[in-house]
Formats: structure tokens, C-alpha cells, sequence
């Protein structure tokens, strides 16, 4: 399974470049990066980017691919597809779980759906801490040719595996953390 981590966003909230933001000395991008290659079941790590930051986050080591469309996560895990099933999160995810990946890539693996997604019991998904089949990716593009770039309406209209949060480990519930403004930084001292 191919762990992609989506990185072309503007990151208007922050307010300057997120992803490389230095914490602890290493970018933010980084450390979702190691978190996400230490699960056992991702074997190959890709960095979603635009055309404009695909450069700098080259010299992070990694593969970088670029999304063309740019209109929001919904095409970062379109170009993602592309090279295969993928467990896709935030570059902006700092705290991921390795372990609540690998469970949910099980559950993906033994339900044969073309995508599974952790929801909470208000209804609320995390579509970026999710695996993704191949076969997602048609649905996807026929959804943004038609203007629809909301994930929850492409999931939620497709035959999709829901894990229900609440009912694991609250410990794995950080994995879902991501950094959004520069206040965010202060809850990631540790
Ligand atoms: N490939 C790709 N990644 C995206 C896109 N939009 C957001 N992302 C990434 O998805 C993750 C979560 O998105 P956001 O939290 O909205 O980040 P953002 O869009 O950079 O920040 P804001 O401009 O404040 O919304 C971040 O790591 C973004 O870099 C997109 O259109 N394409
Ligand atoms: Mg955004």
C-alpha cells in the first residue's frame, strides 16, 4: 500500500509554508512522513504536491507527484490514485498513529470496499486518514469534472467502509491532529 501525504495546499490559514515549517527542528511535512513509513503495511511513501512547492519538497528524499488540479484534498488523492491503492493523509498531520493505520488498511484489505474511512458518531469522517482503492480514482475525476470537489459527498455516495471511532482506542484518536493555524503548534510540544 502506498502511503501518499498531500501537500499542495496554500496553507492561507497558517499563514506561510506549513509543510516545512521547522518543529523540533524538522519539517512539519517530516514528521507525518516517518509516522506514516513506520506502519508496517505502507511500503512506499509519495508526496502529493503543486507545481509550485514539488521543488523544495524534493529535497526531502522522497517521490514527489504533482496534482495538476489543485482544487482541494478531492485531487491530491485523484493523483495519488494513480499509482495505486493508497492510505492518504495530511502533510499538516504531525501525531499519526502507525498502529491505527495498519488497522485501518486491515479493515480496507478484509472488506473489499474502494475506500474505508474512520467516522465519528456525530457523522463526521476523517477522509484524510483513509485508504483508498485504485477504483476510487474514476468516481473521483468524474466528480470534479462536474464542479462536486466535497470528499464527504464522493465517499458517502459511494459503497464505502466506515470505522467507527469511538469504539477504539482513545489514544488513537491524536492521529487525526492536524496543524491548521500557528496556535495549532502549541498543543505539540511533546
Ligand atoms: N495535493 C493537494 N493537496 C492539498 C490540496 N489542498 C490541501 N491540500 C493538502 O491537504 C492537507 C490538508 O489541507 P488544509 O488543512 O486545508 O491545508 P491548506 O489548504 O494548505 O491550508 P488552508 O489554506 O489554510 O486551507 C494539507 O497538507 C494540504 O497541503 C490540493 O488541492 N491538492
Ligand atoms: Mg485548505
Amino acid at each position: 500500500m502506498i502511503g501518499a501525504v498531500l501537500a499542495g495546499g496554500r496553507a492561507k490559514r497558517f499563514g506561510e509554508d506549513k509543510l516545512l515549517f521547522k518543529i523540533n527542528g524538522k519539517p512539519l511535512v517530516l514528521h507525518a512522513i516517518e509516522r506514516l513509513e513506520s506502519s508496517r503495511l505502507i511500503d512506499e511513501i509519495v508526496i502529493v504536491a503543486s507545481k509550485f512547492n514539488a521543488e523544495k519538497l524534493r529535497t526531502l528524499g522522497y517521490s514527489v507527484v504533482i496534482d495538476e488540479l489543485i482544487v482541494g484534498p478531492i485531487s491530491g488523492i485523484f493523483t495519488a490514485l494513480s499509482l495505486g491503492d493508497a492510505f492518504v493523509v495530511g502533510g499538516d498531520m504531525p501525531s499519526l498513529i502507525p498502529e491505527f493505520i495498519d488497522y485501518i488498511i486491515k479493515q480496507f484489505n478484509n472488506s473489499g470496499k474502494i475506500v474505508c474511512v474512520p467516522r465519528w458518531s456525530n457523522g463526521y469522517l476523517e477522509p484524510l486518514h483513509s485508504a483508498y482503492a485504485q477504483e476510487f480514482r474514476d468516481i473521483l475525476g468524474k466528480r470534479i469534472n462536474d464542479g462536486k470537489y466535497k470528499l464527504y459527498d464522493a465517499i458517502t455516495s459511494s459503497d464505502a467502509c466506515y470505522i467507527d471511532i469511538e469504539a477504539l482506542p482513545q489514544e488513537w484518536q491524536v492521529s487525526f491532529f492536524n496543524v491548521n493555524k500557528k496556535e495549532d503548534l502549541k498543543d505539540l510540544t511533546k
